[in-house]
């Protein structure tokens, strides 16, 4: 049976959800839309899905009858009001990272996912759908660089908007590194630390850039990343993990290697929005097959809340240049496999 769903948020990355369920991937289609601004969800739903009903709210949307599973993709301060309303509605919810902004928000969607008895959240937290975080968590987990040691990790923007200012080096970029990386080695991060350096003159009045956050596992893996926004060359997201026995890097995504006037070379993307755009495919995909299920199967509301709370750890470590111990809540049966 197809999953008939309901957006709210038809920005940048709405959109393109939308116009992935409803087409482009298998078994479920748009039936409602909703975006405070009314005219960016009408020009969405006639580009995208013109039968889809306008709702006036995103409760209104969740409360439609017609809706079976809701993908929230409003802005993060929203999210944790749609999904405590789709639990309470008993409907299965896709958000969008971040779950919510803090972890206290974070941690309220955990308590109502688990005292509505059944898995109803999935983080949109899609790296962990990429083929190369993927062949690498393969070659992680069958043990065949042994145990993992260390972590050597970059994200690098070219550039970054104006709009993009104070600690969003950690909570808008690092996040995905924050879940990524856990998946990878699958352990849960114990204490951050922030190493600042020499500001970049390119980086604008507002922002410290590049830096390096150090997490430590609870067994006691290192992982280093330099975060650097406005790097100036593409956009470049590294991973090596160290073992025991042998190192393991994250594949680059494939380009041409060229020969030309005395220079070998092979081009560096520059658009993130293009980098991981086949793990938003499969991460929906699988979303969806899921969903017709009744199993979440991605990121859950526990993930969302454990990276919440690495961030904020991650965000005093930068402001005090201490090392932060990270401290979550124990975690529920409910989230154990
Ligand atoms: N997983 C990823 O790689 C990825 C990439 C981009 C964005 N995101 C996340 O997706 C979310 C949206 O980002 P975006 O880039 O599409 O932003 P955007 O600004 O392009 O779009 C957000 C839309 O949400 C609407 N909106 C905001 N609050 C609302 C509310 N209370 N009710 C209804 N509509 C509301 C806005 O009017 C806007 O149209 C953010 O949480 C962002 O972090 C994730
Ligand atoms: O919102 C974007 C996006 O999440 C990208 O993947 C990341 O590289 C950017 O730094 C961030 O600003």
């Amino acid at each position: 049976m197809t999953l008939d769903i309901g957006v709210i948020g038809t920005g940048a990355i709405g959109r393109e959800h939308i116009a992935r369920l409803h087409g482009k991937l298998a078994g479920s289609r748009i039936v409602a839309l909703n975006d405070m601004d009314r005219d960016s969800a009408r020009a969405a739903g006639a580009a995208l899905c013109p039968e889809a009903r306008l709702h006036d709210s995103g409760q209104a949307l969740i409360a439609d009858p017609a809706v079976k599973a809701v993908v929230v993709a409003s802005w993060g301060p929203s999210h944790e009001e749609f999904v405590l309303a789709a639990i309470a509605a008993g409907k299965p919810v896709f958000c969008e990272k971040p779950l919510a902004t803090t972890a206290e928000a974070c941690l309220r969607i955990v308590e109502a996912e688990v005292a509505a008895g059944r898995p109803l959240v999935q983080v949109g937290f899609m790296r962990r759908y990429d083929a190369g975080y993927r062949m690498l968590k393969e070659i992680v987990s069958t043990g065949r660089i042994g145990a993992p040691l260390m972590l050597h990790c970059a994200h690098r923007n070219p550039t970054v908007p104006a709009h993009y200012t104070g600690d969003m080096g950690i909570t808008d970029t690092f996040i995905h590194e924050i879940d990524v990386l856990r998946w990878l080695v699958g352990n849960d991060y114990v204490s951050a630390q922030v190493i600042k350096g020499r500001k970049s003159r390119h980086a604008g009045p507002d922002l410290e850039d590049p830096y390096l956050v150090i997490l430590k596992t609870r067994s006691g893996i290192v992982i280093d990343t330099e975060i650097f926004v406005n790097c100036q060359f593409g956009y470049d997201i590294q991973c090596q993990v160290v073992g025991e026995d042998g190192a393991a890097s994250l594949p680059e995504p494939p380009a041409v290697p060229m020969r030309q006037a005395s220079m070998a070379s092979s081009a560096i993307m520059m658009d993130w929005k293009l980098r991981f755009i086949d793990s938003y495919d499969v991460e929906l995909q699988e979303w969806v097959d899921a969903t017709r299920q009744g199993r979440v199967t991605g990121p859950t509301a526990w993930d969302g809340y454990f990276a919440a709370v690495t961030s904020d750890a991650c965000v005093e470590a930068k402001r005090t240049g201490q090392i932060v111990a990270i401290d979550a809540v124990e975690a529920p049966d409910f989230y154990r496999s």
